[in-house]
C-alpha cells in the first residue's frame, strides 16, 4: 500500500472511531490511545484529515523551556547519554521533553538530520497532544503513564511511520517534570516489538527520577529500601527523605505508591518508624550497628519485609546532632539472647524486651507456633538472668498424662501412694527452687491444676500431695503456648486470674516463614549438625522458598536429613527431603543422589509423624550396625559411611 493510501485509510479509521467500535476490519486501538483520539477531536478540535507539519519552537523559546528544567537536565545527562548508547544502534533517537511537551534535549544520528527534523524528532519540537495529536510524549503527559505509540496509534497521519515510547519523570511530590522518549523512524509492524523499548525507557526514567530525588534531598537523611537485601544497595526501589524526627519529607514514585497503599499518604506527617513498626533509633543506627549497613523492617499491618539502608546528608545538618544524641544508649550485648537471631524486625523487638526483663522476677508468657523456639528462648532467658546458677526445669504440660501431672509438678509426701517412693518425691516446682520453671503448652494444663498453680504463684508456697505443711519456693515461671489463651478463657478452659499472673509480659516469636533472617538460622543449624558440610546455592534457594509449617524444628530435621544423605561435604537440592524436591522445578531423576533421597524419604515416611529424621546413629542401629546396608540406603559407598562415623564420633558398641 502506498504512503498516501495508508494515510487515507488511517484518517478514515479515526473518523469512524466512536470510543467503542470501528466499522470495517481495523482492530480497536488500546484504550488509552482511543481516549487520546477523542480528546484530539472533542477537546483540541484537531482534524485528522489535515495533517500538521512538525512545529519547532524558536531558539529563545527553547532556552526558556530549558531553563525551567535546568536542574533536571544536569542530573539527567549521564542517564540520557547511557540510554542513547544502548538504542542508537537499533535506529532510535532520544528526546527529553519538559512537562509541556517541548523537546529540551535531543540525541540522534546526524546523518538522518533532515528526515528527523521533518518528522519532528528534533530539539525544540512541540510534542504536546494539543498540537501534535496522539503521540508518546503528549499522551504520556495527559495520562501520566508510560506508553508506546506505535505507528497508526498516532493521530496525525503524517506520524504513522513512527514508533515512539515515552515514560514520565516526576518530582518528589508526584508532579510531572519531564518525559523521556525514544523514537524510531521505522520499526517492525508488530506492537509487541516495542515491549523491550517500554521497559528500558521506564527503567531509565526511574533512574533519572531517583537521581533527581537524591540531588534535591542531598541535605536530608535518605532511607533507601527494597524487598531484597542483596539488591538494596545497587538498586533500592523506594526512597524516603526524612527530617530529624523521622517524618517523611518526600518519597520517590515507588515510595509514594507504598504510602498510598498503606493509606498514610493523606496524613499531614508520615512517620517512617510508624510505617515500619519500629523505633526511630532502629533506623538511625543502621549504619553503626549492622555489619552490612542494611537492616530488615516489617511494613506496618503486613507480613512484608523491607531491607533498608541510609544515605547520609552531604553536609552537617541538625540531623547529625540528633543522631549522636540518639545513639548514646547503645544496646547491651547479651550473647545467649543475641545468638537466637540475626536481622529480623519481630525478633529484634522480642530480644530487646527479653534483655530488659531478664533479671526481673516477673513471670513471662512466650507465644509462638509450634517449633518456633519457645523453649530455646526460655533457656536463653534463664541463662542470661541472675538465676542462671540455679536449675532450669522444663515441663511439657501436654506430654505428661493427666493422672501423673499433679504429682510430677507438686511432688508427694512419704506414704502418699502405694508403690510410691518411701521418702516421697520432690515435685518439679520444688526442683526449680531459686531458678526458672518452664511450663510448655500451658494452655493444655487441666483446670484443677491451674487453681493449684495459681496458689503457688500467689503465695510462693507449694503443698506436695499428702503433705500437711506447705514448702516455700522461689521460682520464676516462663510459660509458653501456641494456642490463643484469651479464647480459652472465653471458652472457660483457662483461668483468667492465672493468665494475668503468668503474663508479666508477653514475648512473641514469629513463624520461620515470616523471618527475614532465615539464611542465618539455616547456617547456624547446619554448623551445629556438621561444621564441615556446606550448602550449595540451589539447596539454599529451595530452603528459602519453602513455607515451613513446622518452623525451626522442621528446618533442623530437613538439614539433619540432608547431611545424612549427602555423599560428600556439599548439600545440593537433591539431598533435601522429598517435599523440597517436589518444590524444586529442575529435578533430574537420573542422578544417583536422588534415588538415594527418594529411597531414604520412603523410609522416613514410615516413621511416626512428629519424629525427627533419623541420624546416622539411628540408621546404624536400625540396620544392626550393618554398614553396607546403611550405605545402600543412603546411596553412598561403605568408606563414606565409615568416614561420616568418624566425623560424627559414632562408634559401634563392642558387643555387636
Ligand atoms: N534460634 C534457634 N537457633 C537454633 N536452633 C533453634 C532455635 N530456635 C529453635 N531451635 C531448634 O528448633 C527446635 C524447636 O525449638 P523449641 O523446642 O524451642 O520450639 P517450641 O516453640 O518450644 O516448640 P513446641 O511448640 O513444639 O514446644 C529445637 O530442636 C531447637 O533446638
Amino acid at each position: 500500500m502506498s504512503n498516501m493510501s495508508q494515510q487515507r485509510r488511517h484518517i478514515e479509521t479515526i473518523l469512524r472511531y466512536d470510543g467503542h467500535r470501528l466499522n470495517g476490519k481495523s482492530a480497536l486501538p488500546p484504550e488509552l490511545i482511543g481516549r487520546s483520539w477523542q480528546r484530539c477531536i472533542n477537546e483540541y478540535g484537531l482534524d485528522p484529515s489535515r495533517p500538521r507539519p512538525a512545529r519547532i519552537v524558536t531558539q529563545q523559546t527553547l532556552l526558556e523551556h530549558q531553563d525551567s528544567v535546568d536542574e533536571l537536565l544536569n542530573v539527567a545527562r549521564a542517564g540520557v547519554e547511557q540510554l542513547f548508547t544502548q538504542i542508537a544502534g537499533l535506529g532510535y533517537v532520544l528526546l527529553l521533553s519538559d512537562y509541556r511537551g517541548i523537546t529540551v534535549q535531543f540525541l540522534g544520528n546526524k546523518k538522518d538530520d533532515d528526515r528527523l527534523q521533518k518528522a519532528g524528532l528534533y530539539l525544540g519540537a512541540d510534542w504536546s497532544e494539543q498540537y501534535a495529536g496522539t503521540c508518546a510524549v503528549g499522551t504520556c503527559i495527559q495520562e501520566q503513564q508510560a506508553l508506546t505509540c506505535h505507528r497508526t496509534n498516532h493521530f496525525d497521519s503524517s506520524h504513522i511511520g513512527l514508533t515512539c515510547t515515552a515514560a514520565p519523570i516526576k518530582d518528589p511530590f508526584g508532579q510531572l517534570l519531564a518525559v523521556l522518549d525514544i523514537s524510531a523512524l521505522n520499526s517492525s509492524r508488530s506492537p509487541d516489538s516495542q515491549n523491550f523499548a517500554l521497559h528500558l525507557t521506564q527503567l531509565y526514567a526511574r533512574l533519572i527520577e531517583d537521581a533527581y530525588f537524591l540531588r534535591r534531598y542531598r541535605h536530608s537523611l535518605i532511607f533507601k529500601c527494597d524487598q531484597s537485601r542483596e539488591l538494596v544497595q545497587v538498586n533500592g526501589q523506594l526512597l524516603f527523605a526524612l527530617d530529624e524526627q523521622g517524618q517523611v519529607l518526600a518519597a520517590n514514585t515507588a515510595g509514594r505508591r507504598l504510602l498510598s497503599q498503606c493509606q498514610v499518604i493523606g496524613q499531614q506527617c508520615i512517620s517512617l518508624p510508624t510505617l515500619l513498626e519500629c523505633q526511630w533509633r532502629d533506623i538511625l543506627s543502621i549504619t553503626y550497628e549492622s555489619k552490612d549497613g542494611i537492616r530488615a523492617f516489617r511494613l506496618t499491618g503486613t507480613q512484608q519485609t523491607l531491607f533498608g539502608m541510609l544515605i547520609e546528608p552531604t553536609m552537617n545538618t541538625p540531623y547529625q546532632k540528633h543522631l549522636s544524641s540518639n545513639l548514646t544508649d547503645t544496646e547491651e550485648s547479651v550473647p545467649s539472647l543475641d545468638c537466637l537471631c540475626a536481622d529480623d524486625p519481630a525478633m529484634r523487638k522480642t530480644i530487646r524486651l527479653a534483655k530488659h526483663l531478664r533479671h526481673r522476677d516477673m513471670n513471662l508468657l512466650i507465644l509462638g507456633d509450634t517449633g518456633t523456639g519457645k523453649e530455646v528462648l526460655a533457656q536463653a532467658l534463664h541463662v542470661s538472668s541472675n538465676r542462671s546458677d540455679k536449675p532450669f526445669v522444663a515441663v511439657n504440660c501436654a506430654a505428661i498424662p493427666e493422672s501423673l501431672i499433679e504429682s510430677e509438678l507438686f511432688g508427694y509426701a512419704p506414704g502418699t501412694f502405694t508403690g510410691g517412693r518411701a521418702k516421697g518425691a520432690k515435685g518439679l516446682i520444688q526442683q526449680a527452687d531459686g531458678g526458672s520453671l518452664f511450663l510448655d503448652e500451658i494452655g493444655d494444663m487441666p483446670l484443677h491444676l491451674q487453681t493449684r498453680l495459681l496458689r503457688v504463684l500467689a503465695e510462693g508456697l507449694v503443698l506436695p500431695l499428702g503433705a500437711l505443711q506447705p514448702i516455700e519456693v522461689d521460682i520464676r515461671v516462663l510459660a509458653a503456648t501456641h494456642c490463643d489463651l484469651l479464647q480459652r478463657i472465653t471458652d472457660g478452659r483457662f483461668r483468667e486470674d492465672l493468665f494475668y499472673r503468668l503474663n508479666g509480659a508477653t514475648l512473641k516469636l514469629p513463624t520461620l516463614n515470616a523471618r527475614a533472617d532465615k539464611q542465618y538460622l539455616i547456617q547456624v543449624l547446619l554448623k551445629k549438625i556438621n561444621p564441615d558440610v556446606r550448602l550449595r546455592a540451589d539447596a539454599m534457594s529451595a530452603l528459602l522458598a519453602y513455607n515451613w509449617p513446622g518452623n525451626i524444628r522442621q528446618l533442623k530435621n530437613a538439614l539433619t536429613f540432608a547431611e545424612a544423605v549427602c555423599a560428600g561435604d556439599e548439600i545440593t537440592v537433591q539431598h533435601l527431603p522429598e517435599e523440597f524436591i517436589t518444590h524444586h522445578q529442575h529435578l533430574n531423576q537420573t542422578l544417583p543422589e536422588i534415588q538415594a533421597t527418594t529411597h531414604y524419604a520412603a523410609i522416613s515416611k514410615n516413621l511416626p509423624q512428629q519424629a525427627e529424621q533419623p541420624s546416622l546413629l539411628d540408621l546404624l542401629q536400625q540396620h544392626r550396625w550393618n554398614v553396607s546396608s546403611v550405605a545402600r540406603v543412603l546411596g553412598v559407598s561403605r568408606p563414606t559411611v565409615y568416614r561420616r562415623m568418624v566425623k560424627q564420633g559414632v562408634v559401634q558398641p563392642k558387643n555387636w
